[in-house]
């Protein structure tokens, strides 16, 4: 996937991309309405990936003023068709929409202003990369990378050619939640020790499918582009690619990541990475394929001591409690929880007591909206949750699964966690040991997987002492010759 700049275009260095697919191109296009209507301002962006949560992109994108979606892109011949004929539908041909099967088609336009990505995991940091090569905005769906060495590359993309991205963490248009960290980091309120998030929704296996060929729709180069999958199986599309090493980040960082980036949100903003991450659990219950794991207790420390916590628990029982939320434990002993709307426990009180906040900074307008604010602004500044941003939060959880990767079995017994001394850690790691014990009914004859405290160097971007070399190798996928990750040099 070779890229030659084309200096000619003064807006957006647009890039010829000059090496063709695997295959050939598959362009439909919804029914020609007489021509686009809108301005010359109008916002004209591509959506890759549309079957799941690509459709709300098409939602975001119609609902937003003077928007066109110009090309719908997916590698799979039904989906896209599905996907245009429901855009012909929605905007009764007043839309001129190409579909493609390659994205680096829709870059290859010079008109084209903005990608939005809603593609699987391992394709997020790729296509925003070539995206702002090529001069155009991006809206990645999170996480925005799927190893630690792209997102970095996606940041230095953004920064060099100058681009709006923003990260698919729809937490960061809320002025709420954007009110409770300023006043966190401002000193009104008791400082923050712990920053807490729970990623528990519950989910069932997915079983076992047999390896084969792809089917004919499928253009199967494009659907792994990167990621180098030794054989097709029918489980790894649609949506459950999430559950295996080399297309997703498990819930970890799915459900996840909003919860992650929340909690670094949260802590300082001199605060980059972590130092330290570690991580324990398992995939109990079901005897499928997947990898990841239903079951985690994670924790990181930064290195002002601050601290993140992260709870994944995936599997259903009778009396299953949903978690997906943030807490904020304070030095002085008090909790906050609630999203929005929050409350605050201080110790020694009976109740908890509403907390009464400023709103935040936060570009207004959503999620969407905010985006085609920044995009007609051309102000990446302006990103509700930028590259940057996004990077540090997805890294927070990649670390965490790095050190889950190299664990090793021990069996599943409250004493199973080794967090040194820290008690927080013991005591919020019990509490998930006991739901899956007594809630579960997880058998004593089960494994935990409990992985290793990795040390991070957050100026290399590096694991440094104990199980350096091997969590160092996990800090970058291998990735097929057509479709590699370019080094920031490369840029
Ligand atoms: N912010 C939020 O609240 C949410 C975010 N997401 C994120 O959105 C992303 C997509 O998730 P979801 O829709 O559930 O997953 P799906 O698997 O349902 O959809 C992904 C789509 O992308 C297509 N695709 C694969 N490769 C490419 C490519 N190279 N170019 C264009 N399209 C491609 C797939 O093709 P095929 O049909 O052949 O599989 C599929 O249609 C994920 O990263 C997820 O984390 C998801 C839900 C909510
Ligand atoms: O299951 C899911 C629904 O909600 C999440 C919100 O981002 C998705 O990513 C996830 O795949």
């Amino acid at each position: 996937m070779t890229q030659q700049r084309n200096p000619q275009n003064d807006r957006r260095r647009f890039l010829k991309i000059t090496s063709a697919t695997a295959g050939s191109f598959l362009i439909l296009g919804t029914k020609a309405s007489g021509g686009i209507k809108g301005a010359n301002d109008r916002v004209r962006i591509a959506v890759a990936g549309l079957n799941g949560r690509g459709q709300s992109h098409l939602s975001g994108w119609m609902g937003s003023e003077n928007t066109e979606v110009a090309y719908a892109i997916d590698p799979d011949d039904k989906v896209l068709a599905r996907g245009l004929k429901g855009i012909e539908s929605r905007t009764t041909g007043s839309f001129n929409t190409r579909g493609v099967a390659d994205f680096r088609e829709a870059l290859d336009d010079p008109s084209l202003d903005a990608i939005s990505v809603a593609t699987p995991n391992h394709w997020h940091s790729l296509i925003t990369i070539r995206a702002a090569q090529a001069g155009k905005h991006v809206y990645v769906e999170k996480p925005m990378s799927h190893d630690v060495v792209e997102g970095r590359v996606a940041v230095e993309a953004q920064k060099k050619y100058g681009v709006v991205v923003q990260h698919g963490t729809q937490r960061r248009s809320d002025a709420g939640i954007a009110g409770l960290h300023e006043a966190l980091k401002s000193g009104k309120l008791p400082r923050l020790k712990i920053a807490y998030g729970y990623c528990c929704k519950p989910r069932g296996g997915i079983g076992n499918k047999e390896v084969g060929t792809p089917p004919p729709n499928l253009n199967w180069e494009m659907w792994k582009g990167p990621a180098v999958i030794d054989q097709y199986h029918g489980n790894y599309h649609p949506y459950n690619w999430h559950w295996f090493w080399e297309t997703g980040n498990g819930d970890l960082n799915n459900q996840g990541t909003h919860q992650l980036d929340v909690a670094r949100w949260a802590i300082d903003d001199d605060q980059t990475h972590p130092v330290r991450a570690m991580a324990i659990g398992g995939r109990f219950q079901w005897d499928d394929q997947g990898e990841t794991p239903n079951t985690m207790f994670a924790m990181a420390e930064y290195p002002n001591g601050q601290m993140v916590f992260f709870n994944v628990r995936n599997v259903n029982y009778k009396g299953y409690k949903n978690q997906v939320y943030n807490e904020y434990y304070l030095e002085d002993g008090s909790v906050i929880t609630g999203e929005g709307r929050y409350k605050i426990l201080r110790p020694g009180a009976k109740a908890p007591e509403d907390l009464k906040l400023e709103k935040g900074q936060v570009t207004p307008g959503g999620n969407w909206k905010s985006f085609i604010a920044a995009v007609r602004a051309n102000d990446p500044k302006m990103a509700n949750g930028n590259a940057l941003d996004a990077h540090y939060g997805c890294v927070l959880g990649h670390l965490m699964n790095n050190s889950y990767r190299l664990g090793h079995e021990v069996p599943f017994s409250a004493e199973a966690g080794q967090f040194g001394d820290n008690e927080d850690a013991q005591t919020h790691f019990n509490k998930l040991h006991e739901v899956m014990r007594d809630g579960v009914g997880v058998p004593e004859s089960a494994k935990y997987t409990v992985g290793p405290m990795l040390n991070f160097d957050p100026e290399t971007e590096r694991h440094t002492g104990d199980h350096a070399d091997q969590a160092n190798v996990l800090l970058k996928d291998p990735n097929n010759p057509e479709f590699q990750i370019p080094t920031v040099s490369e840029l």
